[in-house]
């Protein structure tokens, strides 16, 4: 899978500082939805787990630890009810962290207490495996789609701990013991992130395929709502301009019936590219439907897109299958000048220009000032 993706899409995987917000959205999704999984399976099996240390250990070692089991239990109950309402992914992070956090202080906690007594035995068994509970706690992380460095940000506090906790006992443990138990965590480790990372790879493919659409090239309409709404916001904050257009191919309906739905195919593959290659870096161009685009440019007024654009009609849409040119209609509206509150009402502002300037004999461009 690594070898499709792009440079960016591998940088994606290291570091989640570029993410799209379509990416950002999907991770967030698959990740509390993880943790509320995990939480609701151990706020179960964590109180069950009291009839085993009952059953195991004298009073004086099992009280304590039953009530850490029973705070855990409440603390995985609150976290599977708090990640109802989790939507961003900095959410996702908290709860993640939340998730992680009960683990490590019942582990602490219970390793202080254990250290007390000298147990033999079954119970010895036992204690020795409650020690296993970061090597659980590293192998869960795999479930996670996290970058390389979020991983990295989970798994140290874990390598950390148990290396304090192998140093702590070295009087009582020999170093080998000590070494190759850190090692198996290392491994357990590394075996983590690969999985994770894999599963984040998954997710960046499949929202590849959402973003893009397959025929043009251009930002599917999905993506193109988002980017949207990113642009809309970000000009509101920067108090700058956003302009888009509307653009509708002319007659387009000819082309399919008298040559045929793939000549139209080619069409339309023709024009976005044409257009395409018009573009500044920031604008965002999105096939909406059908023989429809948009196009969104920020920090730009209506003027200067009308001069944009009007470079790009001189320069040629391309040609229909019968050799005459393709023309397009095209409507022109901008959030400050045409005092739009969201974006949804400036691209609706843009296609009733885009109907005026059908109206008006079509291959024209329609604005909130004048027309061309
Ligand atoms: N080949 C092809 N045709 C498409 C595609 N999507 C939509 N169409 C066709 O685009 C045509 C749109 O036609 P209309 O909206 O009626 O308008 P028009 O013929 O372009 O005329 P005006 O917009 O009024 O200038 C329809 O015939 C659709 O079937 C596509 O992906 N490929």
């Amino acid at each position: 899978m690594l070898v499709e993706m792009s440079t960016q899409e591998v940088r994606w995987l290291l570091s989640a500082r570029q993410h799209i917000s379509l990416l950002h959205k999907r991770r967030t999704t698959m990740i509390v939805s993880r943790v509320r999984l995990v939480a609701a399976l151990f706020s179960i099996l964590t109180p069950l787990w009291i009839i085993i240390d009952i059953a195991a250990f004298p009073r004086e070692v099992w009280l304590p630890l039953v009530v850490g089991r029973i705070a855990a239990t409440i603390a995985f109950g609150m976290i599977t009810l708090l990640a109802i309402k989790m939507r961003t992914m900095n959410d996702a992070y908290r709860v993640l962290a939340m998730l992680f956090a009960v683990p490590t202080a019942f582990f602490l906690f219970s390793y202080q207490h254990m250290a007390q007594f000298q147990l033999h035995g079954i119970q010895q068994a036992f204690s020795t495996g409650y020690a296993f509970l970061p090597f659980v706690m590293l192998a869960g992380l795999s479930i996670f789609p996290l970058t390389l460095l979020e991983n990295i940000i989970f798994i140290s506090p874990l390598l950390l701990m148990q290396f304090i906790a192998g140093i702590l006992r070295l009087p009582v443990l020999d170093w080998p013991t000590f070494a190759a138990s850190f090692w198996l965590m290392l491994l357990i480790a590394g075996v983590s992130v690969l999985a994770g990372i894999s599963q984040l790879a998954f997710i960046i493919v499949l929202v590849r395929e959402a973003i893009r659409d397959h025929m043009t090239g251009c930002f599917s309409r999905q993506s193109g709502e988002e980017l949207l709404e990113l642009q809309f916001a970000m000009s509101l904050r920067n108090h700058a301009p956003l302009t888009v257009a509307f653009l509708d191919l002319d007659h387009f309906k000819q082309i399919n019936d008298r040559f045929g739905h793939e000549a139209g195919d080619a069409v339309l593959i023709g024009v976005a590219s044409a257009i395409q290659e018009h573009l500044r870096q920031g604008d965002v161009f999105i096939r909406w439907g059908g023989e429809e685009f948009i196009l969104v440019m920020p920090n730009t007024t209506p003027a200067q897109a009308s001069v944009a654009l009007q470079r790009v009609r001189e320069e040629g849409l391309g040609l229909r299958p019968d050799g005459t040119p393709i023309t397009a209609s095209i409507g022109i509206a901008e959030r400050i000048e045409d005092s739009l509150g969201d974006w949804r009402t400036l691209v609706d502002k843009a296609d009733v220009r885009m109907y005026e300037a059908k109206q008006g004999g079509r291959d024209r461009i329609v604005g909130p000032g004048a027309q061309a």
